[in-house]
Order: structure tokens, then C-alpha cells, then sequence
């Protein structure tokens, strides 16, 4: 049961490992500028790195949830790929936002997208569980079956060989 969602669990520890190097940064980034904790504020380039790390750990927990929910009750290909773009997708924003505001917003825009769809394909797959359970309507095989039926429709009658 549990190996069956192999890939979801790889994409949640690589996107650990993904905060866990934005965090480093910071770390670095307050060395570099003397940024002592409890202080936040520094100079411009030590703020943008402190942003964009805390930006990127806000949106951490529901990426994981929207992960998993869309993975479980939708498709785990589907949410695994949305995964790994969005990952990439905050990787490009962090080192954007640390050399400059306008080059994390591109990146930006992509990740609210990857994280809508994983929203989405979650409201949808949750939906279709609770029609499948209460009201024992599975609204996938009334689609598919009304597809064949469309698809039988449209081929063209098959013409009887004339045996010469
Ligand atoms: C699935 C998400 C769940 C909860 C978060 C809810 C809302 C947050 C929105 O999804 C995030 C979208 C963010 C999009 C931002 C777009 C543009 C940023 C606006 C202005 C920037 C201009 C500038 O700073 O120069
Ligand atoms: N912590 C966020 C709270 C608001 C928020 O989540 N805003 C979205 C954009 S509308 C965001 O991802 N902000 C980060 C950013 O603008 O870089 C912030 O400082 O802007």
C-alpha cells in the first residue's frame, strides 16, 4: 500500500531537501552581511534571500498537502509531475528573488499556477471519492462509457466481403 505512492514520498523528501538548502542560504547570507539573529532586516541583498526563503517555507505545508490529496484521490503521475515543476519552479524564484524583485516574478506566476492545479485535481479527486462512496455514483465510468459510446457511434459500419 504504502510503495505505492513511492513517488509522491520521493518528491516530498526532495522539496525537504529543497528547504533545507534555502535555509542554508539564509544562514550564509546572514554571515556574509553580519546579519545577526534575532535581526531581519540588512542590507537589500541579505533581505531578498530572507524573503524568498520565508516565502517559499509559507507555502511548504500546503504544497505537501495539495501534493498528497491530488496524488491519492487523483493521479499520482499527474500530481508528481505538478510536484517537480513546482519545485523548480521555487528553485528559479529563490535564486531570482536573491539577485533581483522582478526576476522571482515569472517563477512566481508558474508556482500559484502548479499549486492551483494540485488544488483543483484534489477538490475534483475528493469530490468524485465522496460521489463514489454516498451516493455509489462512479462518475469516471459513466464518462468512459459514454466515450465508447460516442466512439462506436462515429466508425463506419463494417462492409460484408464479397467472396469471389
Ligand atoms: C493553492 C493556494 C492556496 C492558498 C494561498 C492562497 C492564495 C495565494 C495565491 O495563490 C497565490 C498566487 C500568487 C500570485 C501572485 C501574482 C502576482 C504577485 C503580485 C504582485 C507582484 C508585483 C510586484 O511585487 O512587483
Ligand atoms: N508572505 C507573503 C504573503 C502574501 C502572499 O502569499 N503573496 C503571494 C503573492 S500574491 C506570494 O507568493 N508572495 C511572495 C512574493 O511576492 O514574492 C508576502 O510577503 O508577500
Amino acid at each position: 500500500m504504502f510503495e505505492e505512492t513511492a513517488v509522491l514520498a520521493a518528491v516530498t523528501i526532495l522539496g525537504i531537501l529543497e528547504q533545507a538548502h534555502f535555509c542554508l542560504q539564509v544562514i550564509s547570507a546572514r554571515r556574509k552581511f553580519s546579519v545577526r539573529p534575532p535581526a531581519t532586516s540588512g542590507p537589500a541583498e541579505f533581505e531578498r534571500v530572507f524573503r524568498a526563503q520565508a516565502n517559499c517555507s509559507e507555502y511548504f505545508p500546503i504544497f505537501v498537502a495539495v501534493l498528497w490529496l491530488s496524488g491519492l484521490f487523483f493521479s499520482q503521475g499527474l500530481a508528481s509531475a505538478c510536484g517537480l515543476l513546482y519545485l523548480y519552479a521555487r528553485l528559479s524564484y529563490f535564486r531570482g528573488y536573491s539577485r533581483s524583485p522582478q526576476q522571482r516574478l515569472l517563477p512566481l506566476y508558474f508556482s500559484a499556477l502548479l499549486l492551483w492545479i494540485l488544488l483543483g485535481t484534489s477538490c475534483l479527486g475528493v469530490l468524485l471519492a465522496f460521489l463514489r462512496l454516498y451516493l455509489k455514483l462512479d462518475v469516471l465510468e459513466h464518462f468512459s462509457c459514454l466515450l465508447s459510446l460516442l466512439k462506436d457511434s462515429e466508425e463506419p459500419p463494417s462492409v460484408a466481403q464479397d467472396p469471389k
